[in-house]
């Protein structure tokens, strides 16, 4: 009901929004008029949006790189679905939903994150809150823009379960994974706070932190030092393309474009680095009907998507194991840095992803992106291999 009343009252306020300028938009948007926004169209700018998250990841990645700097093992934990959980997961998702939700109206926000609080909510976790509490704390004191009292562990515990919604094909939601990747946050490797907007089922803006994604290309893999600043914040909204910039701000804003190669045997193709979470026999196998020389660059996360997005890498793999379901979260900011940078996103079936259908992606068969030139040779090189898969390792 509620999201049914806010999608009219952006019906009801889009003479209002034409009538205001871009300057002033920005100016109206920080101070937390929201109401008036319009639904999508080509007309409809999500620059502010972008701004805020922005700010939120920018945040949330500070809070991210002091962890990982001094990680402690006790300071990982295994949800029941095996995979791993740090502070810093809690941590990044508290800090981005408190700092976008105090830009709503009270019960206007919504988002759909990948964590919740009930492990905190134990004995157990009473000591994990605690630590992630006083991360929060640190993290936004440190920050000489926010001249805000401290939160309270329940302040903490609601931030994270404000990431609740079931997101769908009405209104806004916001689309959180805190961290992608923490496999890679916890081995000292890339990872990305990747944040999404909604907006009545499309992603219309996203941004990507990769605080240790080197500002250089990383097609021939991540180099082990560089000189270059390391952090990289990438950002795109609907129609306004994309651009990367560096994490602390000291490089500006740049557009990227996704690489421009049409010939598969100049392409370079990248992939998860956990065998894991996609078939990299598979994979090879693609590759070899592509005549794809090179090897491919194994990295984490939705790094990934910005690395193709500036033309690290020409194609990107993914194909999980049976029975495995992809979350929006893994995929809706990197999924419009690659199409605003000139690329696209599409399952097996050739199909885009439908962010419209709650917290899953139901798609056919892996997740591939590309150049638009190279899409048609791709495809049907997937498509190829995924007939001739052996049963037993089929989907
Ligand atoms: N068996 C599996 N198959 C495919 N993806 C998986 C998986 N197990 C976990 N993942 C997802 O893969 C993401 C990491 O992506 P990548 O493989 O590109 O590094 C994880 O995000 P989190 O780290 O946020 O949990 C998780 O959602
Ligand atoms: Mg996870
Ligand atoms: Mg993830
Ligand atoms: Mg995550």
């Amino acid at each position: 009901m509620l999201k049914q009343a806010l999608h009219q009252s952006h019906y009801l306020h889009q003479q209002d929004w034409s009538a205001i300028t871009s300057r002033a938009r920005i100016g109206i948007a920080s101070r937390k008029v929201w109401s008036w926004r319009p639904v999508v169209s080509m007309a409809t700018s999500y620059h502010e949006d972008v701004v805020l998250a922005t700010r939120a990841v920018r945040l949330a990645s500070r809070l991210c790189q002091s962890v990982q700097r001094g990680l402690l093992k006790q300071e990982t934990q295994t949800k029941a679905d095996k995979s791993p959980v740090t502070v810093a997961d809690y941590g990044s998702q508290a800090l981005v939903s408190w700092s976008l939700a105090r830009e709503y109206p009270s019960g206007s926000f919504s988002m759909v994150a990948e964590e919740d609080s009930e492990d905190l909510r134990t004995e157990e976790g009473a000591p994990v809150l605690e630590r992630i509490t006083q991360l929060v704390n640190e993290t936004i004191a440190s920050d000489a823009t926010l001249d805000v009292a401290p939160l309270s562990k329940e302040d903490v515990l609601e931030a994270i379960d404000r990431g609740n919604s079931e997101g769908g094909s009405n209104g806004r939601h916001w689309v959180l994974d805190p961290i992608d990747g923490t496999r890679g946050f916890v081995r000292g490797d890339q990872y990305a706070i990747a944040l999404g907007l909604l907006d009545n089922g499309k992603v219309v803006a996203g941004v990507l932190g990769c605080p240790n994604l080197p500002m250089e290309s990383i097609a021939n893999g991540v180099p082990a030092s560089s000189n270059e600043p390391v952090g990289c914040l990438f950002s795109a909204s609907l129609g306004a393309g994309a651009t990367v910039e560096s994490l602390d701000g000291s490089v500006k804003p740049k557009p990227v474009h996704v690489s421009s190669v049409e010939d598969t045997t100049a392409a370079t193709f990248c992939e998860s680095y956990e065998s894991a979470h996609s078939m990299q026999d598979l994979t090879a196998n693609i590759a070899g009907v592509l005549g794809v020389k090179a090897p491919p660059v194994r990295i984490d996360s939705q790094a990934k998507y910005g690395a193709m997005a500036r033309g690290d890498a020409v194609i990107y793999l993914r194909f999980p194991h049976k029975g495995y379901r992809e979350k929006i979260w893994d995929h809706a900011a990197g999924a419009i840095v690659i199409t605003e940078a000139g690329g696209e996103v599409f399952d097996a079936a050739g199909e885009p992803l439908d962010f419209s259908r709650g917290r899953w992606l139901d798609l056919e068969t892996g997740i591939i992106a590309t150049n638009k030139k190279l899409k048609p040779v791709v495809l049907s090189a997937v498509q190829k291999c995924l007939k001739e898969q052996k049963p037993s390792a089929k989907h």
